[in-house]
């Protein structure tokens, strides 16, 4: 391998620091150097498109595109991404080589100790989906504004009174050091969306070395869970913009997968759980997909109709 090599990054304050958590993980797993990974920061659609619902945003792959060309045109070795925001589909040739240990899931309320302490007719800022579609079933009286850019961004708007609250991940919090920021929503009252605060590694499928460099840093549990969360929102044939949440989780010797399927405005929600025991990708990939099969059965034809499995 020619060092230094090149981890792609999107540019955000949370992006960096995830890449550096990356290159920590790394130089620590094989004893490199700190400089023998060069962190590259690469421009997305996503980061550019700032002043609508990425909900509304056509085209897929609006965190990827950029980072998966910087691969194919051998700019960077290989990528860090959230894997929330990481398409169910990949193009072939891109492979999902190692995940980082999954932070704290939940998300965070910031603005009111709870979601029913929030004043009636609250404004909740949020550009997800899924959170606002949670809000309003929780809260109907709850209005939520749309609020987009990175952490920084959101948070300042939340300090110049453009809503009441806001809601974050608080994976993203910790990692910016907000840790004191919000209050957690437990999981059972908000459940997350698949893949919440884990971070993945992309390489190209054929590059061999770089693979098992990047395997040495891969945490296992996280992969199992996110592999999990990603098959039951590819069965649904949804996305990071879809009003879909999923948390897989060890549950004593077995596997626990909670999932929720919503419509936008909340009114009309499916949600179940299945379990699987022991440590099989494929058999937990099954699980999930049979899941997401079972709430399409069960929901209504009107939430139905909203998801094109
Ligand atoms: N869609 C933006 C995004 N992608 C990943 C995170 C947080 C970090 C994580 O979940 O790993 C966030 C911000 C947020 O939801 O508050």
């Amino acid at each position: 391998m020619i060092l230094p090599l090149r981890l792609g990054t999107r540019g955000s304050p949370l992006a960096l620091t995830q890449a550096r958590m990356v290159v920590a993980a790394l130089t620590a797993a094989h004893d490199l150097a700190p400089d023998a990974i060069t962190i590259v920061p690469i421009r997305t659609s996503g980061d550019r498109i700032q002043d609508r619902a990425l909900a509304e945003v056509g085209g897929k792959a609006l965190w990827t595109k950029e980072l998966d060309r910087a691969l194919f045109d051998g700019d960077i070795d290989f990528a860090v991404h959230s894997m929330k925001d990481v398409e169910t589909v990949r193009p072939d040739r891109i492979v999902i080589a190692a995940m980082l240990e999954r932070a704290d899931v939940r998300d965070r309320l910031i603005g009111a100790e709870t979601v029913s302490a929030l004043p009636p007719s609250a404004c909740v800022g949020t550009s997800s989906p899924r959170r606002a579609a949670q809000l309003a079933r929780a809260r109907p009286d709850i209005r939520t504004v749309l609020f987009r850019g990175n952490v920084a961004t959101r948070l300042a708007k939340l300090g110049a009174g453009e809503a009441d609250a806001t809601l974050l991940a608080a994976a993203g919090l910790d990692r910016l050091g907000h840790d004191t920021i919000g209050h957690a929503i437990a999981t059972s009252e908000m459940l997350p969306a698949p893949a919440q605060g884990a971070v993945g590694i992309e390489t190209l499928g054929d590059a061999q070395d770089i693979r098992l460099m990047l395997a040495a840093v891969d945490h296992r549990d996280t992969s199992l869970a996110v592999v999990a969360e990603r098959a039951f929102l590819a069965e649904l044939g949804a996305d990071c913009r879809s009003p879909v949440a999923a948390l897989m989780a060890r549950d004593g010797t077995d596997w626990r997968l909670r999932a929720q399927i919503l419509s936008m405005d909340g009114t009309l929600c499916e949600s179940g759980e299945a379990i699987v025991a022991g440590d099989d990708p494929d058999a937990h990939a099954a699980m999930a997909a049979n899941l997401a099969r079972a709430l399409l059965d069960r929901a209504p034809p009107a939430l139905r109709t909203l998801f094109a499995p």
